[in-house]
């Protein structure tokens, strides 16, 4: 994909070139050539020597490393994305496990925490960091969007993908109001970066519904809506009128729900899904990234794959869907009915195991996989629900830091010969638990995976290095969200999540597969985004909803990977393209 702008020009436009040198996405500072700063009148504004793109990497690098937080760490990246956004993006790719964990979890969340006071330094005028809806804008809808498209560097290039929040769940956070934003916002750079989206095509957004975090509507900086969240009514209304609106001014947009609260992410989904072309990364992502490593995980373990008994801890969006992803594992793999799938799964929440007779309202989403064989028994602690579920595998998605402490940890290595633990919740201190402390109480045979990544670990009195699998969707969405923009599915189906989740699994290389990696590393997640785009435009094409002309004369899956190659998006090396067909 070239990065080309092709009129008016811009040494004989005025406008063109004013708009030019100020756009982060064109103007590269220091690297553009001489004869090309005098025609726009340059000199002077830089310093005279001509940079090459690597020293400026170097340098920003240099900076990046002198910073002494990891929050400051994330305002100078935003800062350097919105001045030169090109180098931005060839330091992450160039330097993905350094920089990923900055721009993403663990540090998106104390940055969204932060949001309010450190916002001046994120979004300079004139460059939205994406579009915030306030509830007191649903009659305005329309001047939002056209403000927003007025504001784009090129206009034309309209946003083919958005990721949209309302703040109310965001990681293991709670209710972040308008702070949520810069969940899309990471999420989005994931995308570029993973999958090669155009991040002029790509459009964060807010809905700033309220709060009903009062220490935010205290907060003088608090910069959201100062009110609680309005009732299940105006929600839902208000999120439909977003709906309509977005689809009006980009009607093939593909839409990525994120970190609604569990009371509304399932509802949105189901409301939408067949009609809307969208998905929720929370429900769908995470479903289709476990169920991949827990097909690796089965590998590892000397269980026989239709032993396994399943227990979740947190039974919120990413628990159920995570559980009803695993529960097709059994019934496409291995056979069973849904019925008799459904039983190998036990979910516990804050009031202990989940029965039909709890003597509680069970949440609607907790109900599917509610427990009707206990005979009454009703299990309140953790440790008492192990014992009786005697899980091969713990999952936790329940956003409380340590709770699989030492005697949980000790008892999975009781039960099992490689226990399969997976601490999901993030960010880094809301983990059930740290990889190290899993090795430690498991005498270093536990199957691992966390939301977050955690550090390497050293075996004890040994040389060997364990490497800790990272179980989070951003191994899924954005190749997901590449396959979907070149397929233009009419709607993304459960076989096309199923297919991302077993090309995920299936894109281990032979070094990966000899470190008993559960995921393949983060530096080759460009090629197993185009395995998984893959993946999605082949199932889109069986399922009989691939829209789009070339994806359906492409059949074969090695002309539709070298289809996505063709489509990524790359950051440019070369100092001619800097000013691309002007020169
Ligand atoms: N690794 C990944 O890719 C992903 C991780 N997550 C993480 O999953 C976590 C949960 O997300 P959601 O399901 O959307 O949130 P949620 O708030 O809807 O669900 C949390 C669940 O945990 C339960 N819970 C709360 N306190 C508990 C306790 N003390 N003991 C047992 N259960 C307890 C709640 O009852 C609820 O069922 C978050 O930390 C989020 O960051 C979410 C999506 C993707
Ligand atoms: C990773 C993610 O989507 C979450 O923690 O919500
Ligand atoms: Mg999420």
């Amino acid at each position: 994909m070239t990065n080309s702008r092709h009129s008016p020009n811009i040494f004989e436009d005025e406008e063109a070139a004013r708009h030019w040198v100020h756009s982060s996405f064109d103007n590269q500072g220091t690297v553009v050539p001489s004869d090309v700063r005098d025609k726009l009148h340059l000199r002077g504004l830089v310093p005279s020597g001509i940079d090459s793109f690597e020293n400026q990497e170097e340098r920003a690098m240099e900076q990046l490393r002198l910073k002494k937080t990891d929050l400051e760490k994330y305002m100078f990246l935003a800062w350097l994305k919105n001045t030169n956004l090109q180098l931005f993006y060839r330091m992450l790719l160039d330097n993905l496990e350094e920089i990923t964990p900055l721009i993403y979890t663990p540090t998106v969340g104390s940055a969204c925490l932060q949001y309010s006071h450190i916002l001046p330094f994120l979004a300079p005028p004139g460059q939205p960091d994406g579009l915030f809806i306030s509830l007191k804008d649903l009659d305005n809808l329309d001047e939002l969007f056209r403000n927003y498209i007025e504001a784009l560097p090129e206009p034309e290039l309209t946003p083919q993908i958005t990721v949209i929040t309302d703040g109310s769940r965001i990681l293991g956070l709670g209710d972040l109001g308008v702070n949520g934003m810069g969940i899309p916002v990471g999420k989005l750079q994931l995308y570029v970066a993973a999958a090669g989206l155009d991040p002029r095509r790509t459009l964060p957004i807010c809905l700033d519904f309220g709060t009903n975090t009062d220490r935010f509507l205290e907060d003088k900086l608090y910069l959201g809506l100062r009110q609680h969240r309005p009732d299940d009514e105006q929600f839902f209304a208000a999120v439909d009128k977003v709906m309509k609106a977005l689809t009006r001014h980009f009607p093939n947009i593909f839409i990525q729900f994120e970190d609604f609260s569990s009371e509304h992410a399932f509802d949105l989904l189901s409301k939408y899904r067949d009609d809307y072309f969208c998905f929720n990364d929370d429900i769908q992502g995470t479903g289709a990234v476990i169920l991949s490593g827990f097909i690796n995980a089965v590998q590892q373990a000397p269980v026989d794959p239709r032993e396994h008994r399943i227990l979740f801890h947190g039974a919120g969006s990413a628990g159920v869907g995570v559980a009803k992803q695993l529960m097709d594992y059994f019934v496409i793999e291995h056979g069973y009915s849904e019925e008799e799938a459904k039983k190998k799964f036990w979910l516990s929440d804050s009031k202990g195991l989940i029965t039909k007779d709890r003597g509680d309202r069970l949440a609607q989403h907790k109900v599917f996989f509610a427990r009707e064989d206990n005979d009454g028994h009703q299990s309140k602690s953790l440790l008492e629900t192990i014992d009786y579920v005697k899980p091969t595998a713990l999952i936790g998605l329940c956003a409380q830091s340590g709770v699989f402490d030492e005697a949980v940890l000790k008892r999975m290595a009781e039960l099992n010969e490689r226990p399969i633990v997976f601490p999901l919740s993030n960010p880094l201190d809301n983990a059930e638990c740290t990889f190290a402390s899993a090795m430690k109480h498991t005498d270093n045979r536990v199957i691992f995976a966390s939301g977050t990544a955690f550090p390497s670990y050293q075996v004890p009195g040994t040389d060997e290095i364990r490497v800790p699998g990272q179980g989070n969707n951003m191994y899924i969405f954005p190749g997901l969200g590449l396959g979907a923009t070149l397929a233009k599915p009419k709607c993304i189906t459960d076989t096309m999540i199923y297919a991302a989740a077993k090309s995920l699994a299936g894109s281990l290389n032979d070094d990966e597969k000899a470190h008993n990696l559960l995921y393949p590393r983060l530096t080759r997640i460009r090629e197993v985004s185009v395995d998984v785009a893959e993946a999605i435009c082949t199932q889109a094409l069986k399922d009989g909803v691939a829209k789009d002309d070339v994806v359906r004369r492409l059949k074969t899956p090695e002309a539709l990977r070298e289809h996505a190659r063709e489509n990524m998006w790359e950051p440019t090396r070369k100092t001619e393209d800097i000013v691309h067909s002007n020169l």
